[in-house]
């Protein structure tokens, strides 16, 4: 299935010089949604991961049905001051902004294995403060899946220390 038809791309958002890669349109679509992780599964599907790690909020949409699949946990990494007990942050910078990132200290047992999870690589700021958490944690990293990745922003190079990266489209 070509998924990339699948997602509307919009110039200019959220701010000017953005080319905005809006997955909604491929969400919306049961058989495709339901392709794509399928997909993205299959990538997967051979390493042994005990839990899904995902940035709010379109990390939950893609990472909870991938956990669910593979029969693993699911992790949630949210804005500060969402998660109810006790947390660790990180900051970062995105294509558009800063912010922070909290993760539950309890979350992931030291030595888990994590599978990181989000729809989208950018220039890699999210996924960067996600492992600096997981690592703060001392979870063990087996790889980073992405539905879609910007290879002109250069985000792998902030994956540095992380073997496996998995991508279903690439712009
Ligand atoms: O690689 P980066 O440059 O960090 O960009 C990628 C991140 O940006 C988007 O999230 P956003 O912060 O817009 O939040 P949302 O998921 O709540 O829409 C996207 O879902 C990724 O998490
Ligand atoms: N260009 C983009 N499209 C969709 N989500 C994004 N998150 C960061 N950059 C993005």
């Amino acid at each position: 299935m070509d998924f990339k038809e699948k997602i509307r791309v919009i110039q200019d958002f959220p701010q000017p010089g953005v080319s905005f890669k809006d997955i909604t349109t491929l969400l919306k679509e049961g058989p495709v949604f339901h392709a794509a992780i399928d997909a993205m599964v299959e990538q997967v599907k051979d390493r042994e991961i005990d839990v899904v790690v995902g940035p709010e909020a379109r990390g939950f949409v893609i990472g909870t049905p991938l956990a669910y699949a593979l029969g693993a946990g699911f992790v949630p990494i949210r804005k500060p001051g969402k998660l109810p007990g006790e947390t660790v942050e990180a900051g970062y910078n995105l294509e558009y902004g800063k912010d922070r990132l909290a993760i539950h200290k309890d979350a992931v047992q030291p030595g888990q294995k994590v599978l990181i999870v989000d729809d989208l690589l950018a220039t890699g700021g999210t996924i960067s403060a996600s492992l600096e958490l997981i690592r703060q944690l001392q979870g063990e990293i087996v790889g980073a899946a992405f539905m879609i990745e910007l290879t002109y922003l250069n985000g792998r190079e902030k994956l540095q220390g992380v073997n496996e990266i998995y991508t279903l489209v690439q712009y």
